[in-house]
């Protein structure tokens, strides 16, 4: 039993940190993992809103944080910017092989990330950043070229 103070961290043993993917670093499974299993369990540091436009936009920790709903003075909601620490800043995004989710716990400030569906031994770990994105997507769609969208436009059926 864990007291209010406490939180149960885990994580998903199966896993390793590459380096020279074309993304940089990435977070790979080196066995099958099941859907709905808990990856990792993240503390997270939320930063004051002036001191991520004053610092941290002007640093490499930019590309890191995560939008984080937080309260003014005020009493207004506010999005701020927080530091995932532990492996959830390790995560690369995808648009087409997303795989794992993550959810925000702001009143015990961690985040927890899960398997959507099975993921496979030497797949990479992947979560959606949504759609701001901060670096050229090297597995984005690649667009159409002039004749595929020809082609496509000549599948359009009008009523
Ligand atoms: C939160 S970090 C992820 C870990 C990072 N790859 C590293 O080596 O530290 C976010 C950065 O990873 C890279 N990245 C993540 N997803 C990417 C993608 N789909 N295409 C290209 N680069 C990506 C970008 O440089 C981005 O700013």
């Amino acid at each position: 039993m864990h007291s209010s103070s406490e939180i149960l961290l885990q994580r998903c043993a199966d896993l390793v940190i590459k380096s020279d993917t074309p993304k940089g670093r990435g977070v790979f499974a080196t066995k099958d993992i099941p859907a709905k299993t808990i990856i990792d369990i993240c503390p997270v540091l939320v930063l004051g809103l002036q001191e991520n436009v004053d610092h941290i936009e002007k640093t490499s920790l930019y590309h890191y944080t995560y939008n984080w709903p937080t309260t003014s003075e005020n009493r207004e909601i506010k999005v701020a910017q927080a530091v995932i620490l532990g492996l959830g800043s390790m995560f690369n995004h995808s648009t087409q092989q997303q795989n794992v989710v993550w959810e925000r716990d702001t009143d015990r400030l961690i985040i927890t990330y899960r398997s959507i569906r099975d993921i496979h031994a030497g797949e990479e770990l992947c979560i959606s950043y949504g759609n701001h994105l901060t670096f050229k997507d090297v597995d984005a769609p690649s667009p159409l070229s002039p004749e595929e969208e020809l082609e496509q436009f000549n599948q359009i059926h009008l009523e």
